[in-house]
């Protein structure tokens, strides 16, 4: 936003002529020249001013905390300041274990879906929890606050900070010595790659990177688990998708940036010994869900009397996804983490093997997108005005399905929460949170 107001103000400039009349002939080439001299020097001057600005705001200003965001279009440029006797009470009295055999966890992005979930979940069994999170505007922050409010109630605190800023990180590491870290600050969504790829760079692999190096650095090195995607299985045909199925063909920048993320766990685990556990997440659902997953939007929009889109394949084919409740995620990211064995390595250096996992966690019962609609008109006592099109070239694939054998036997992961019975929890809370006209759907 930031940067298209700014291209419109250098287009502002560029359309107001510089040296009015500069071409036309004059009477005396004397005057001409002094005229076009002054001009020249005028036009130096005003270049020196600009590039000044232009260093002044990028490079010396002190919003330019280290590292640089790379994601100008859409983060802002933001400093926040940490630190203080009051700011590491706060810190270290959230990431406190309550418990006997309690973990410490620094859970990234926990203002987000999963993140605020597992993070309350954590927090009721007694284990230490820090949140981090940039609050970034990709879909409305106030919800995001709204998750905040809600765990701070119960003692956790969230840091508003980027995972790409490592200075802070290793702040939070010396206050803390975190066991663990729950890494799920992600760029999610499929079909917004399309629009603004750099945020997919910037949080799913720049910051992957960062978290990754503070994690190896630190001393005791803490064990990982982050959240990867049921999109990197992209175009396979064979289903149900089984953790050994390839995962090279992805259909979306989305899904390139966590199967990426798969291959840099895999290096940080070889070379520096870091326990590193990645979840595909299949199709997340639930009460205080993402906005910008059909769900949800359908949802608003059925409820607001607007038509919905469903994606349909060539000659009809049916999409499906394998939509699984954040109970069943929960319990699947606790039981990782319970299972996760200690890193190995110390001082920066590796001291022999370490775990290196990747699970599978869905629901095992694909559902049409049309039959989401039909549940959800049931549920909501509207009916959609449904419009068919044909699947998107957009990043979307035609259906998934997890087979989640590998994490029942390891994980002893076993959902249990149907669409139906999923969707009525989800559409109680909607309800409960928009629907008494105090906060605006947006
Ligand atoms: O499983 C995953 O790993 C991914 O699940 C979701 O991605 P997706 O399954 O595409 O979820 P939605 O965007 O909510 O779409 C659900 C279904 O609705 C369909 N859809 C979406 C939008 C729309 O307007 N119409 C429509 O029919 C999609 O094609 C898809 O089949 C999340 O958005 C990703 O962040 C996550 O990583």
């Amino acid at each position: 936003m930031k940067f298209s107001k700014g291209l419109l103000q250098m287009k502002h400039i560029d359309n107001i002529p510089s040296t009015p009349g500069k071409f036309k002939m004059e009477k005396s080439p004397y005057i001409h020249r002094l005229r076009w001299h002054s001009s020249l020097a005028k036009l130096t001057l005003w270049s020196f001013v600009f590039l000044g600005l232009i260093y002044f705001f990028f490079y010396r200003s002190p919003s330019s905390f280290s590292p640089r965001p790379t994601d100008l279009s859409r983060r802002s440029l933001r400093t926040n300041f940490y630190g203080g006797p009051a700011w590491e009470k706060q810190v270290r009295s959230s990431a406190r274990v309550r418990s006997r055999n309690g973990i410490s966890v620094l859970v990234t992005g926990a203002a987000g879906f999963v993140g605020t979930h597992v993070s309350a979940a954590l927090k009721r069994r007694g284990d230490g929890v820090l949140g981090l999170d940039s609050f970034n505007d990709y879909y409305d922050p106030s919800l995001k606050r709204a998750r905040q409010a809600l765990l701070e109630r119960s003692g956790i605190y969230i840091v508003d900070g980027d995972i790409n800023d490592v200075s802070l990180l290793k702040k939070l590491f010396d206050i803390v010595a975190f066991t663990h870290v729950m890494h799920l600050a992600a760029q999610a969504g499929v079909r917004y790659a399309l629009e603004n790829p750099s945020s997919y760079v910037h949080s799913n692999i720049a910051g992957l990177v960062s978290v990754l190096e503070v994690c190896k650095s630190v001393n005791p090195q803490p064990s990982i688990v982050w959240a990867s995607s049921s999109s990197v299985y992209g175009l396979n045909t064979k289903v149900p998708f089984s953790e050994r199925d390839r995962t090279d063909q992805p259909a979306s920048l989305y899904a390139a940036t966590k199967k990426a993320g798969e291959e840099i766990a895999h290096t940080y685990n070889h070379i520096y010994g870091l326990s590193l556990t990645g979840l595909r997440f299949f199709t997340v659902y639930g009460p205080w869900g993402r906005p910008d997953m059909a769900y949800f939007f359908f949802t608003r929009d059925i409820l607001k009397g607007k038509s919905i889109t469903i994606f349909e394949a060539a000659n009809h084919g049916t999409v499906a996804r394998d939509f699984t409740y954040i109970d069943d995620i929960v319990k699947g990211c606790l039981a990782a983490l319970d299972t996760a064995e200690k890193s190995t390595g110390s001082g920066g250096k590796k001291k022999g093997p370490a775990q290196l996992r990747v699970y599978n966690l869905g629901n095992t019962s694909p559902v049409p997108v049309s039959d989401l609609v039909s549940i959800l008109e049931r549920l909501l006592k509207v009916k959609a005005k449904r419009l068919i099109m044909k699947l998107p070239r957009n990043g979307d694939v035609q259906f998934t399905h997890a087979n989640i054998s590998l994490a029942k036997r390891e994980l002893g992961y076993k959902p249990t929460t149907d669409l139906q019975t999923g969707l009525k929890k989800f559409v109680r809370w909607y309800l409960s949170y928009y629907g008494n006209g105090k906060r605006s759907v947006q």
